[in-house]
Protein backbone atom coordinates (compact mmCIF):
# COMPACT_ATOMS: atom_id res chain seq x y z
CA UNK A 1 0.00 0.00 0.00
CA UNK A 2 1.17 3.74 -0.78
CA UNK A 3 3.09 4.86 2.54
CA UNK A 4 0.95 8.04 3.44
CA UNK A 5 -1.88 4.99 4.83
CA UNK A 6 -2.65 4.90 8.61
CA UNK A 7 -0.32 1.89 8.75
CA UNK A 8 2.67 4.57 8.54
CA UNK A 9 1.94 4.27 12.92
CA UNK A 10 1.42 0.60 12.29
CA UNK A 11 3.70 -0.18 15.99
CA UNK A 12 0.82 1.57 17.30
CA UNK A 13 -1.38 -1.14 16.06
CA UNK A 14 -1.86 -3.82 18.27
CA UNK A 15 -2.65 -6.60 15.31
CA UNK A 16 -0.28 -8.74 13.07
CA UNK A 17 0.22 -6.58 10.37
CA UNK A 18 1.69 -9.77 8.14
CA UNK A 19 -2.35 -9.94 8.17
CA UNK A 20 -3.10 -6.70 6.90
CA UNK A 21 -6.23 -6.19 5.05
CA UNK A 22 -5.72 -2.61 3.63
CA UNK A 23 -7.60 -0.30 0.53
CA UNK A 24 -4.75 2.31 1.18
CA UNK A 25 -6.61 4.58 4.16
CA UNK A 26 -5.95 6.92 6.51
CA UNK A 27 -3.58 9.77 4.97
CA UNK A 28 -6.15 11.84 4.24
CA UNK A 29 -6.60 15.99 3.19
CA UNK A 30 -6.02 18.53 6.01
CA UNK A 31 -7.61 21.77 4.47
CA UNK A 32 -6.72 24.89 5.81
CA UNK A 33 -10.03 26.63 5.14
CA UNK A 34 -9.47 30.36 5.97
CA UNK A 35 -13.22 31.66 4.44
CA UNK A 36 -15.06 30.36 7.29
CA UNK A 37 -12.03 30.52 9.58
CA UNK A 38 -12.01 34.41 9.12
CA UNK A 39 -15.72 34.74 9.48
CA UNK A 40 -15.23 33.16 12.86
CA UNK A 41 -12.30 34.79 13.77
CA UNK A 42 -10.47 31.47 14.82
CA UNK A 43 -7.79 29.28 12.55
CA UNK A 44 -9.48 26.52 11.14
CA UNK A 45 -8.70 23.46 9.58
CA UNK A 46 -10.99 20.51 8.50
CA UNK A 47 -9.76 16.68 8.59
CA UNK A 48 -11.71 15.20 5.08
CA UNK A 49 -12.49 11.77 5.85
CA UNK A 50 -14.62 11.10 3.33
CA UNK A 51 -11.50 10.56 1.24
CA UNK A 52 -10.99 7.26 2.42
CA UNK A 53 -11.88 4.33 0.12
CA UNK A 54 -15.56 3.83 1.03
CA UNK A 55 -16.20 7.46 1.51
CA UNK A 56 -15.89 7.65 5.75
CA UNK A 57 -13.77 7.29 8.89
CA UNK A 58 -15.16 3.91 9.31
CA UNK A 59 -12.52 2.48 6.75
CA UNK A 60 -9.55 3.31 9.12
CA UNK A 61 -11.49 1.35 11.97
CA UNK A 62 -12.51 -1.49 9.41
CA UNK A 63 -8.63 -1.93 8.41
CA UNK A 64 -7.51 -2.78 12.02
CA UNK A 65 -10.62 -4.82 12.95
CA UNK A 66 -10.55 -7.02 9.34
CA UNK A 67 -6.84 -7.94 10.22
CA UNK A 68 -7.76 -8.93 13.62
CA UNK A 69 -10.69 -10.96 11.68
CA UNK A 70 -7.96 -12.47 9.65
CA UNK A 71 -5.83 -13.44 12.31
CA UNK A 72 -8.70 -14.74 14.53
CA UNK A 73 -9.38 -16.85 11.27
CA UNK A 74 -12.99 -16.25 12.01
CA UNK A 75 -15.19 -17.27 8.46
CA UNK A 76 -18.12 -14.56 8.98
CA UNK A 77 -18.27 -10.45 10.27
CA UNK A 78 -21.08 -8.67 11.03
CA UNK A 79 -22.49 -5.39 12.23
CA UNK A 80 -25.65 -3.34 12.63
CA UNK A 81 -24.96 0.40 11.37
CA UNK A 82 -26.89 3.32 10.40
CA UNK A 83 -25.15 2.94 6.77
CA UNK A 84 -21.07 3.79 6.91
CA UNK A 85 -20.33 0.53 8.92
CA UNK A 86 -21.79 -1.33 6.65
CA UNK A 87 -20.48 0.24 3.81
CA UNK A 88 -17.19 -0.53 5.02
CA UNK A 89 -17.22 -3.49 6.59
CA UNK A 90 -18.94 -5.17 3.36
CA UNK A 91 -16.11 -4.12 1.11
CA UNK A 92 -13.04 -4.90 3.47
CA UNK A 93 -15.07 -8.28 4.08
CA UNK A 94 -14.90 -8.87 0.37
CA UNK A 95 -11.43 -7.95 0.20
CA UNK A 96 -10.34 -10.24 3.38
CA UNK A 97 -12.96 -12.78 0.96
CA UNK A 98 -15.04 -13.40 4.55
CA UNK A 99 -19.06 -13.65 4.67
CA UNK A 100 -20.57 -10.13 5.53
CA UNK A 101 -24.26 -10.29 7.26
CA UNK A 102 -25.25 -6.47 7.78
CA UNK A 103 -28.18 -5.38 10.24
CA UNK A 104 -29.58 -2.15 8.73
CA UNK A 105 -32.30 0.29 9.87
CA UNK A 106 -35.34 0.17 7.37
CA UNK A 107 -36.14 3.13 5.52
CA UNK A 108 -33.46 4.82 7.16
CA UNK A 109 -30.25 4.56 5.15
CA UNK A 110 -28.80 6.75 3.13
CA UNK A 111 -29.11 5.66 -0.93
CA UNK A 112 -25.07 5.70 -1.39
CA UNK A 113 -24.57 3.71 2.07
CA UNK A 114 -27.32 1.06 0.60
CA UNK A 115 -26.16 0.56 -2.29
CA UNK A 116 -21.75 0.06 -1.44
CA UNK A 117 -23.37 -2.82 1.23
CA UNK A 118 -24.91 -4.47 -1.31
CA UNK A 119 -23.06 -4.02 -4.20
CA UNK A 120 -20.09 -5.28 -2.31
CA UNK A 121 -21.53 -8.34 -1.31
CA UNK A 122 -22.84 -8.02 2.09
CA UNK A 123 -26.51 -10.35 3.30
CA UNK A 124 -27.98 -7.06 4.13
CA UNK A 125 -31.27 -7.29 6.63
CA UNK A 126 -32.98 -4.68 6.68
CA UNK A 127 -34.50 -4.36 10.19
CA UNK A 128 -37.45 -3.75 11.43
CA UNK A 129 -36.78 -1.03 14.28
CA UNK A 130 -34.08 1.27 15.02
CA UNK A 131 -30.25 1.28 14.92
CA UNK A 132 -29.84 0.87 18.95
CA UNK A 133 -32.40 -2.40 18.59
CA UNK A 134 -30.83 -3.92 15.44
CA UNK A 135 -27.12 -3.44 17.49
CA UNK A 136 -28.60 -5.18 20.28
CA UNK A 137 -29.73 -8.12 17.91
CA UNK A 138 -26.57 -8.80 16.27
CA UNK A 139 -24.61 -8.49 19.52
CA UNK A 140 -26.37 -11.37 20.61
CA UNK A 141 -25.78 -13.43 17.38
CA UNK A 142 -22.25 -12.34 18.08
CA UNK A 143 -22.33 -13.62 21.78
CA UNK A 144 -23.71 -16.95 20.33
CA UNK A 145 -20.14 -16.44 18.19
CA UNK A 146 -22.21 -16.84 14.75
CA UNK A 147 -20.24 -13.59 13.68
CA UNK A 148 -17.75 -11.72 14.54
CA UNK A 149 -19.22 -8.33 15.59
CA UNK A 150 -16.81 -5.23 13.99
CA UNK A 151 -19.20 -2.39 15.47
CA UNK A 152 -16.82 -0.31 17.41
CA UNK A 153 -17.44 -1.81 20.43
CA UNK A 154 -14.91 -3.93 19.36
CA UNK A 155 -11.85 -1.99 20.55
CA UNK A 156 -9.46 -2.84 17.54
CA UNK A 157 -11.77 -0.55 15.47
CA UNK A 158 -11.06 2.32 17.49
CA UNK A 159 -7.18 1.38 17.31
CA UNK A 160 -7.51 1.96 13.81
CA UNK A 161 -9.68 5.47 13.70
CA UNK A 162 -7.73 6.57 16.87
CA UNK A 163 -5.04 7.20 13.62
CA UNK A 164 -7.32 10.58 12.79
CA UNK A 165 -5.84 12.36 15.80
CA UNK A 166 -2.58 10.93 15.03
CA UNK A 167 -2.53 12.42 11.66
CA UNK A 168 -3.62 15.43 12.80
CA UNK A 169 -0.79 16.52 15.31
CA UNK A 170 1.81 15.21 12.94
CA UNK A 171 0.53 17.26 9.52
CA UNK A 172 0.52 20.54 12.69
CA UNK A 173 4.39 19.57 13.09
CA UNK A 174 3.84 17.31 16.05
CA UNK A 175 1.46 19.85 17.82
CA UNK A 176 -2.14 19.58 19.28
CA UNK A 177 -4.58 22.16 17.74
CA UNK A 178 -6.62 23.68 20.92
CA UNK A 179 -9.96 21.86 19.69
CA UNK A 180 -11.01 18.81 17.87
CA UNK A 181 -14.76 18.80 16.82
CA UNK A 182 -16.54 16.05 15.57
CA UNK A 183 -20.05 14.53 15.37
CA UNK A 184 -20.74 12.23 17.47
CA UNK A 185 -23.03 9.10 17.19
CA UNK A 186 -22.20 6.25 18.77
CA UNK A 187 -19.60 7.50 20.03
CA UNK A 188 -16.45 5.72 18.78
CA UNK A 189 -14.38 8.18 17.35
CA UNK A 190 -14.22 11.00 19.79
CA UNK A 191 -13.28 7.81 21.91
CA UNK A 192 -11.27 6.46 19.61
CA UNK A 193 -9.20 10.32 18.49
CA UNK A 194 -8.68 11.31 22.39
CA UNK A 195 -7.17 7.33 22.53
CA UNK A 196 -4.80 8.44 19.99
CA UNK A 197 -3.93 11.90 20.90
CA UNK A 198 -2.91 10.46 24.36
CA UNK A 199 -0.63 7.89 23.18
CA UNK A 200 1.08 10.01 21.07
CA UNK A 201 1.47 12.57 24.36
CA UNK A 202 2.58 9.81 26.54
CA UNK A 203 5.14 8.80 24.41
CA UNK A 204 6.43 12.57 24.39
CA UNK A 205 5.42 13.12 20.34
CA UNK A 206 3.33 16.07 21.68
CA UNK A 207 3.45 18.63 24.78
CA UNK A 208 -0.36 20.00 24.71
CA UNK A 209 -3.81 17.77 24.09
CA UNK A 210 -6.78 19.17 22.15
CA UNK A 211 -10.05 20.01 24.09
CA UNK A 212 -12.20 17.36 22.22
CA UNK A 213 -16.00 18.57 21.78
CA UNK A 214 -18.31 16.34 20.29
CA UNK A 215 -21.55 17.86 18.04
CA UNK A 216 -25.02 15.90 18.17
CA UNK A 217 -28.38 16.58 16.68
CA UNK A 218 -30.93 17.88 18.60
CA UNK A 219 -33.21 14.73 18.23
CA UNK A 220 -30.39 12.04 19.03
CA UNK A 221 -28.38 13.59 21.85
CA UNK A 222 -27.64 11.49 25.04
CA UNK A 223 -24.38 12.18 25.24
CA UNK A 224 -25.07 15.92 25.41
CA UNK A 225 -27.68 15.55 27.62
CA UNK A 226 -25.34 13.76 30.57
CA UNK A 227 -22.42 16.32 29.80
CA UNK A 228 -25.28 19.64 30.62
CA UNK A 229 -25.50 17.39 34.04
CA UNK A 230 -21.99 16.47 34.13
CA UNK A 231 -22.38 13.29 34.67
CA UNK A 232 -21.32 9.86 33.22
CA UNK A 233 -24.76 8.35 33.78
CA UNK A 234 -26.33 8.12 30.19
CA UNK A 235 -29.79 8.35 29.87
CA UNK A 236 -30.99 6.93 26.34
CA UNK A 237 -32.81 9.43 23.72
CA UNK A 238 -36.15 6.94 23.12
CA UNK A 239 -36.82 7.66 19.54
CA UNK A 240 -33.88 9.47 18.02
CA UNK A 241 -34.81 11.67 15.19
CA UNK A 242 -32.51 13.57 12.65
CA UNK A 243 -32.10 14.17 8.94
CA UNK A 244 -28.26 13.20 9.59
CA UNK A 245 -29.23 9.30 9.31
CA UNK A 246 -25.25 8.69 10.18
CA UNK A 247 -26.09 9.85 14.21
CA UNK A 248 -29.86 8.76 14.43
CA UNK A 249 -28.62 6.88 17.86
CA UNK A 250 -30.13 7.19 20.81
CA UNK A 251 -27.69 4.56 22.58
CA UNK A 252 -24.21 4.89 21.79
CA UNK A 253 -22.03 2.05 23.02
CA UNK A 254 -19.10 4.14 23.98
CA UNK A 255 -21.02 6.97 26.09
CA UNK A 256 -18.59 6.41 28.94
CA UNK A 257 -15.21 6.48 27.18
CA UNK A 258 -16.87 9.79 25.06
CA UNK A 259 -17.55 11.72 28.36
CA UNK A 260 -14.61 10.67 29.89
CA UNK A 261 -12.40 12.04 26.66
CA UNK A 262 -14.79 15.36 26.79
CA UNK A 263 -14.21 15.72 30.80
CA UNK A 264 -10.16 14.84 30.56
CA UNK A 265 -10.12 17.17 27.63
CA UNK A 266 -11.84 20.23 29.13
CA UNK A 267 -13.73 19.54 25.80
CA UNK A 268 -17.41 20.30 25.32
CA UNK A 269 -20.76 19.08 24.17
CA UNK A 270 -23.59 20.71 21.94
CA UNK A 271 -26.53 20.34 19.91
CA UNK A 272 -27.63 21.59 16.32
CA UNK A 273 -30.60 21.22 14.72
CA UNK A 274 -31.47 19.83 11.08
CA UNK A 275 -31.47 22.95 9.95
CA UNK A 276 -28.22 24.28 11.20
CA UNK A 277 -26.37 21.09 9.90
CA UNK A 278 -28.62 20.98 6.25
CA UNK A 279 -26.83 25.28 6.40
CA UNK A 280 -23.29 23.98 7.17
CA UNK A 281 -23.59 21.18 5.05
CA UNK A 282 -24.11 23.96 2.06
CA UNK A 283 -21.98 26.58 2.98
CA UNK A 284 -18.98 24.25 3.71
CA UNK A 285 -19.46 23.35 0.06
CA UNK A 286 -19.66 26.56 -1.17
CA UNK A 287 -17.48 28.52 0.17
CA UNK A 288 -14.16 26.16 0.59
CA UNK A 289 -15.31 23.19 -1.81
CA UNK A 290 -15.73 20.39 0.48
CA UNK A 291 -18.72 18.12 0.23
CA UNK A 292 -19.94 16.11 3.18
CA UNK A 293 -22.70 14.30 4.14
CA UNK A 294 -25.24 16.04 6.64
CA UNK A 295 -24.31 14.17 9.84
CA UNK A 296 -20.60 15.38 9.06
CA UNK A 297 -21.84 18.91 8.73
CA UNK A 298 -23.05 18.70 12.23
CA UNK A 299 -19.19 19.65 13.15
CA UNK A 300 -19.46 23.07 11.27
CA UNK A 301 -22.68 23.68 12.64
CA UNK A 302 -21.87 23.05 16.07
CA UNK A 303 -18.33 24.97 15.57
CA UNK A 304 -20.81 27.98 14.52
CA UNK A 305 -23.04 27.74 17.58
CA UNK A 306 -19.78 27.78 19.62
CA UNK A 307 -18.37 30.82 18.65
CA UNK A 308 -21.46 32.42 18.80
CA UNK A 309 -22.23 31.42 22.50
CA UNK A 310 -18.37 32.50 23.38
CA UNK A 311 -17.67 28.76 24.09
CA UNK A 312 -15.10 28.96 21.27
CA UNK A 313 -12.42 32.05 21.76
CA UNK A 314 -11.43 34.38 19.31
CA UNK A 315 -8.22 32.80 17.30
CA UNK A 316 -8.07 29.21 18.57
CA UNK A 317 -6.90 26.93 16.64
CA UNK A 318 -9.42 24.28 15.61
CA UNK A 319 -9.90 21.42 13.67
CA UNK A 320 -13.35 19.57 12.33
CA UNK A 321 -13.57 16.16 11.36
CA UNK A 322 -15.82 16.07 8.31
CA UNK A 323 -16.29 11.92 8.20
CA UNK A 324 -18.59 10.86 5.64
CA UNK A 325 -18.75 11.93 1.67
CA UNK A 326 -21.39 14.14 -0.14
CA UNK A 327 -22.20 11.13 -2.18
CA UNK A 328 -23.56 9.21 0.48
CA UNK A 329 -26.45 10.64 0.91
CA UNK A 330 -27.53 12.01 -2.64
CA UNK A 331 -31.24 12.30 -1.74
CA UNK A 332 -30.96 14.94 0.86
CA UNK A 333 -28.30 16.65 -1.18
CA UNK A 334 -30.57 17.31 -4.16
CA UNK A 335 -33.42 18.01 -1.92
CA UNK A 336 -31.76 21.26 -0.31
CA UNK A 337 -30.94 22.69 -3.49
CA UNK A 338 -33.41 24.58 -6.42
CA UNK A 339 -34.15 22.19 -9.81
CA UNK A 340 -31.55 22.18 -12.62
CA UNK A 341 -32.93 24.41 -15.87
CA UNK A 342 -34.24 23.09 -18.51
CA UNK A 343 -33.01 24.67 -21.73
CA UNK A 344 -32.34 23.50 -25.66
CA UNK A 345 -28.48 23.14 -27.05
CA UNK A 346 -29.00 26.41 -28.43
CA UNK A 347 -26.76 29.44 -27.77
CA UNK A 348 -29.04 31.91 -28.47
CA UNK A 349 -31.34 29.86 -25.08
CA UNK A 350 -27.87 29.77 -23.19
CA UNK A 351 -27.30 33.80 -23.38
CA UNK A 352 -30.87 34.34 -22.12
CA UNK A 353 -30.53 31.99 -19.31
CA UNK A 354 -27.01 32.81 -18.11
CA UNK A 355 -26.67 36.41 -19.81
CA UNK A 356 -30.09 37.88 -19.50
CA UNK A 357 -29.76 38.40 -23.04
C1 LIG B 1 -20.75 10.12 8.58
C2 LIG B 1 -20.73 9.78 10.04
N1 LIG B 1 -20.40 10.75 10.92
C3 LIG B 1 -20.37 10.50 12.25
C4 LIG B 1 -20.71 9.26 12.76
C5 LIG B 1 -20.66 9.07 14.26
O1 LIG B 1 -19.46 8.39 14.60
P1 LIG B 1 -19.49 7.58 15.98
O2 LIG B 1 -19.78 8.59 17.06
O3 LIG B 1 -18.15 6.95 16.11
O4 LIG B 1 -20.58 6.57 15.84
C6 LIG B 1 -21.07 8.21 11.89
C7 LIG B 1 -21.43 6.90 12.46
C8 LIG B 1 -22.04 5.94 11.74
C9 LIG B 1 -22.41 4.67 12.34
O5 LIG B 1 -22.49 4.53 13.55
C10 LIG B 1 -22.70 3.55 11.41
O6 LIG B 1 -22.34 3.64 10.22
O7 LIG B 1 -23.28 2.55 11.88
C11 LIG B 1 -21.06 8.48 10.50
O8 LIG B 1 -21.37 7.53 9.59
Amino acid sequence: CRKDTLWKYKEFMPVDETKMVSLDEGGTPFCKCDKLGSELGIELFVKVEGSNPTGSFKDRGMSVGMTKAMELGVDTVGCASTGNTSASLAAYAARAGLRCVVLLPSGKVALGKLAQAMFHGAEVLSVTGNFDEALEAVTALALEKHLYLLNSINPYRLEGQKSIGFEIVHELGWKSPDRIILPVGNAGNISAIWKGVTEFYKAGFIDSLPMMTGIQAEGACPIVNAFRKNTMDLVPTENPETIATAIRIGAPVSSIKALRAIYDSNGFAETVTDDEILEAQKELARKEGIGVEPASAASIAGLKKLVAEGIIDKGEQVVCIVTGHLLKDPNTAINACVEPIEIDADVDALKKVLLNK
